[in-house]
């Protein structure tokens, strides 16, 4: 499997907000998504299921993120079943477009297109960017049946724009109280 990094943090986004979690970033994405802000130009480590786990058992949560790019790509039903045998419980971020392995504990789907290959998900984490398309698009995912509907300000790199758009994420998420709050906390806290 072609990997870009593993590391140690707390997940920052959505709903396992604060939980200490081993994430393992898959190289290579099918979208190219204008605001992405995962350097998919690092490494690209070619790593077995067994070198992975080998990799992560340093640490003591197990909790896992499986994240990338856009991990569905890659990740196999047998890597999930070795990470259960270790006792991890496994959450995947993905873009929805491409099913991920029905072993997978909890899918965080992050939709950038309208169709995707769910009509269940765990989680639906939708990027707020602001425009009146958005919106549209945030109103059809409330067709999709999920345990929890989060927004997540879109990180634009640039402090003013981005205060003005969590501003904007606030009020639709007040006149739409369906909708949750998902910040980006790692960045905030100033961690991985
Ligand atoms: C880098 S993506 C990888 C997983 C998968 N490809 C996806 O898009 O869900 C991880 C999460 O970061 C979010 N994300 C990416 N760029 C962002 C940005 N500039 N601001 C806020 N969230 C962002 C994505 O929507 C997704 O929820
Ligand atoms: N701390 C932290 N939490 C995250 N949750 C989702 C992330 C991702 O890039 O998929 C991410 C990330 O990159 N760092
Ligand atoms: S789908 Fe995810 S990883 Fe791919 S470009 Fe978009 S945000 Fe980045
Ligand atoms: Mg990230």
């Amino acid at each position: 499997m072609k990997i870009n990094e593993i590391f140690y943090s707390l997940q920052g986004e959505g709903y396992f907000s604060g939980t200490p979690s081993v994430f393992i970033r898959f190289c290579g994405c099918n979208l190219n998504c204008s605001f992405c802000d995962t350097d998919h130009n690092t490494a690209n480590m070619e790593l077995s299921d067994e070198d992975i786990l080998s990799v992560i058992a340093e640490w003591p949560s197990r909790h896992v993120v499986l994240t990338g790019g856009e991990p569905s790509l890659q990740v196999t039903s047998e890597l999930i079943s070795k990470l259960h045998d270790k006792g991890y419980y496994v959450q995947a971020e993905t873009n929805g477009t491409v099913r991920l392995p029905d072993a997978i504990d909890w899918i965080t789907c992050s939709p950038k297109t309208e169709k995707i290959a769910y009509d269940e998900v765990d989680e639906i984490k939708i990027i707020y960017t602001g425009t009146n398309t958005n919106h549209q698009f945030i109103r059809h995912f409330e067709t999709v049946k999920a345990k929890c509907y989060n927004l997540q300000p879109c990180d634009v790199g640039i402090q003013q724009k981005n205060v003005e758009l969590m501003a904007e994420c606030i009020d639709f998420i007040k006149a739409n109280p369906n909708w949750n709050l998902s910040i980006q906390s790692h960045k905030l806290l100033g961690i991985r």
